[in-house]
């Protein structure tokens, strides 16, 4: 099972690499990958196995915070309808998104990130993302709310963005500018 200490910490330059594309169909390899980083979620969401393995509590992950550089994310959690939204995604993409944006008021954090950070991280209010499953399928999701913020952070990992480079006012010194924004 995977564990806190697989989990590698800003300043790892894996955190920082566009992560690769993976082929499909998935290799048994990156389904394993993928299983066990949903494994991980599970696990750090359960109090009892979360104090036992001293695990951070998780609702996303992604493949490059186990220095894996690979287009996979783990996602565990629930929509403003309490309806679990559980899913290993492999190369998911935000094929559209609203102008709105929203956040998370009290800011944001990441298991790769052993600070707290404050401010606010703009993300887009709803969001389509297209992905393929652990069983192989394309889906495509429509999200918004809570759901909507953790695919971001997610996917923003597989471009080797941290949640800080987005806060605007924060000269954080681990902070690396975004590109700027095609008009
Ligand atoms: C907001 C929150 N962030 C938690 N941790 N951080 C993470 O998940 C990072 C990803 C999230 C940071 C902001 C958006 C995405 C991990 N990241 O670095 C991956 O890239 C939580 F654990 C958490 N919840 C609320 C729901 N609760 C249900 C019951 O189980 C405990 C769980 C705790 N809410
Ligand atoms: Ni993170």
């Amino acid at each position: 099972m995977l564990t806190m200490k697989d989990v590698i910490r800003e300043g790892h330059p894996t955190l920082r690499l566009k992560a690769k594309e993976v082929p499909l169909p998935p290799s048994q390899e990156d389904k394993e990958i993928l299983s066990k980083m949903m494994e991980f979620l599970v696990h750090s969401q359960d109090p009892e196995t979360a104090e036992k393995y001293d695990l951070r509590p998780g609702v996303g992950l992604a493949a490059p915070q186990i220095n894996v550089s690979k287009q996979m994310i783990a996602i565990r959690t629930t929509d403003h309808k309490e309806n679990l939204i559980e899913m290993g995604l492999f190369n998911p993409k935000i094929i559209s998104q609203s102008a709105e944006t929203t956040y998370l008021e009290n800011g944001e954090g990441c298991l790769s990130v052993d600070r707290e950070v404050s401010g606010i991280v703009p993300r887009y209010a709803r969001i389509k993302v297209t992905g393929t499953t652990l069983d192989g399928d394309t889906v495509t999701l429509r999200l918004k709310g809570f759901p909507a913020i953790v695919f971001q952070h997610e996917i923003d990992h597989l471009n080797g963005i941290m949640f800080y480079d987005r806060i605007e006012e924060t000269d954080d010194p681990y902070k690396v500018p975004l590109p700027p924004k095609e008009v």
